[in-house]
């Protein structure tokens, strides 16, 4: 855990970078400081790990106030992941990895097995990655070998950068996903650097706007996307923050469309005379116990020869998203398949089609939870066809 109480601080040219910062990183939270250039972000995180210190104010790690506490003790408890890495240029892959277990005295062996197993976790082969040189890397790659090293010796906290700043936009977004997953395993206490609100509200549980030395507004991605503060907080957010939400918004069972469903060992006759009857034009196609297994169209299953079963007709699916799913990332997977709608799938098991219709009501209905700070299935929707 992580706390600011009425931290400042002022540089001898008499800047004051922070005023007055009280807030609180809870244990396993990931936070991120979002702000424009020069608003104190960098700051802030360098007084956690004593790299600066504070004109005034008390900063807590693990309840422990960090003034009394020795910096290089402290820094051996708090993993920092910087945007220009700063690997060392002539120590291999697997030596840079191992630099602080072997500083904090781990045996050589020990050490390089824990290297070793760090790069595996980002994605890295130890045996491919281990003994290259960091130049002999991608931009990418260094990134994922900073992000090890920097969990080598297991911190409790992790202090973040601007980590993802110095990669392309592909490679970031892929960065970024490893690293939700990597931290929904780790589960560290990660303050985050960003001047990115996209970044931000993605990887952060709860986020800081920074404006001047000050936080804005400290609040979970869809409460600053959907009530900013202020009209600071607004204009930084952006015009398009309904957009935004949309990648910060998960698809609930209760979101989805049931459409019309047809077993996989069911006669076709029987399934086209049902099918027709309830108007539909295609059905899901589930297996016994009710997961996906494809679909099928309505006028195939009528026309099927007799004997004929619904799995005899049925395509795969070649697409579908697990529920949970930002809505952003089924949008998308819906346009790639230039389809109507997307299956929603809990494991295997079928829950459910995502519309776009239903997509906008999910929307609709995470902006109301949030200006009215209740659960989402507690707000009342009415849709437009309804007013
Ligand atoms: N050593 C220093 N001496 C004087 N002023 C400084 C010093 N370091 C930073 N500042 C000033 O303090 C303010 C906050 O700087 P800081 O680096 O914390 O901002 P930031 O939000 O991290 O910016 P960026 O996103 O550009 O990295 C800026 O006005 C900066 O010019």
């Amino acid at each position: 855990m992580i706390r600011f109480e009425q931290v400042t601080k002022r540089y001898p040219d008499g800047t004051t970078a922070v005023d007055g910062l009280s807030f609180e990183v809870a244990e396993g939270e990931l936070v991120t400081l979002v702000g424009p250039s020069g608003c104190g972000k960098t700051t802030t995180m360098m007084m956690v790990n004593r790299l600066i210190e504070p004109t005034s104010g008390r900063i807590r790690v693990d309840g422990e106030d960090i003034a009394g506490v020795d910096p290089v003790r402290l820094r051996r408890r708090i993993g920092y992941v910087i945007q220009q890495v700063g690997l060392f240029p002539h120590r291999t892959v697997l030596d840079n990895t191992a630099t602080v277990p072997a500083l904090v005295g781990w045996k050589r062996a020990r050490a390089r097995a824990r290297a070793a197993e760090l790069l595996d976790l980002v994605g890295l082969d130890p045996k491919t990655y281990g003994p290259r040189y960091p130049e002999q890397l991608s931009g990418g790659q260094r990134q994922r070998v900073g992000v090890a090293r920097a969990l080598a010796a297991d911190p409790p906290v992790l202090l973040m950068d601007e980590p993802f700043g110095a990669v392309d936009p592909v490679v970031r977004e892929r960065l970024q996903n490893e690293f939700l997953n990597l931290q929904r395993t780790v589960r560290k206490t990660v303050l985050m650097v960003t001047h990115d609100i996209e970044e931000a509200v993605r990887l952060g549980d709860r986020v800081a706007v920074y404006g001047q030395g000050r936080i804005e507004q400290f609040d979970t991605p869809g409460a600053v996307l959907g009530t900013p503060a202020t009209p600071y907080v607004a204009e930084f957010v952006g015009a398009d923050r309904g957009l935004k939400r949309l990648s910060v918004t998960a698809i609930e069972a209760d979101d989805l469309e049931q459409p019309p469903v047809a077993r996989l060992d069911e006669s076709a006759a029987r399934a086209a005379a049902r099918l027709r009857g309830d108007d539909a034009r295609w059905a899901m196609v589930l297996d016994a116990e009710g997961d996906l297994h494809g679909w099928v169209g309505v006028d195939e299953v009528a026309h099927a020869g007799p004997g004929a079963t619904v799995g005899d007709l049925a395509h795969r699916m070649n697409a579908w998203v697990p529920v949970g799913t930002p809505l952003k990332q089924a949008f998308g997977v819906m346009l790639q398949h230039d389809a109507g709608w997307v299956a929603v799938v809990d494991g295997a098991r079928f829950v459910g089609v995502l519309t776009p219709a239903k997509l906008h009501e999910a929307l609709r209905r995470s902006v109301d939870a949030d200006a009215h700070g209740v659960g989402r299935g507690d707000v009342e929707f009415d849709s437009i066809a309804d007013a």
